[in-house]
């Protein structure tokens, strides 16, 4: 399994990874089959070791700055491979091992980049401060085979509105399963606020 056809990608900042199989089973309970695990805090690797035995969840991993983490997570188990900016060896690793990678772009010129390795599925970040969805029908334009994954910025108001626009793929944010809801064990409120979401899209 992939990121392909997935709506909703949590951004998972988590401190402790014996939660992960928890919070795997409480986004997929709300009706999301996947999160960005990332690697800002020492336990982001063994988490995506954790999440990716879960049953029916695809494990993707966030903050991929180096080559060498594309190596540490696609051993940890990660589907999918996510970075905030294009880092080329970040990119080129990826896509040697057979992963799907997502870097972040912020600008044409990026993208353009992201082009050149054969990317047409692009994380926008950071895409609130950018210019939101005023920028993704901007670069819809000139790239209309691209579809982005706007992340920075995304809410449970915003989210319909980007999911809307037919070069937007999936949305990606924090807010469902936030830092302090992992860290409290409310895998109830963590389902509730992905079922909340996922409902959003009609
Ligand atoms: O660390 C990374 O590699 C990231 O991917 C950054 C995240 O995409 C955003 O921090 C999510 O933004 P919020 O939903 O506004 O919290």
């Amino acid at each position: 399994m992939s990121i392909v056809g997935q709506r909703f990608v949590p951004v998972i900042v988590i401190d402790d990874p014996g939660l992960a199989p928890d919070l795997a089973s409480a986004l997929l309970h709300g009706g999301i089959g996947c999160a960005e695990i990332t690697l800002r805090t020492e336990a982001g690797l063994r988490a995506i070791e954790a999440a990716a035995e879960v049953p029916d969840f695809t494990a993707g991993a966030g903050t991929v700055l180096t080559a060498a983490d594309v190596d540490r997570v696609v051993d940890a188990g990660a589907r999918f491979v996510v970075s905030p900016g294009l880092a080329d060896d970040v990119v080129e690793r990826a896509i040697e091992l057979g992963v799907d990678v997502l870097p972040g772009v912020a600008t044409a010129t990026e993208v353009q980049r992201a082009l050149r390795f054969g990317l047409d599925r692009l994380k926008l970040f950071p895409a609130g401060p950018l210019g939101g969805l005023d920028l993704i029908r901007a670069l819809a334009g000139p790239f209309p085979g691209v579809r982005f994954l706007p992340s920075g910025g995304v809410t449970p108001e915003n989210a319909r509105d980007y999911l809307a626009s037919p070069a937007v793929f999936a949305v990606s944010g924090s807010w469902m399963a936030t830092r302090e809801l992992i860290a409290a064990r409310d895998f109830d409120e963590i389902a509730r606020l992905s079922r909340a979401a996922v409902e959003l899209v009609p």
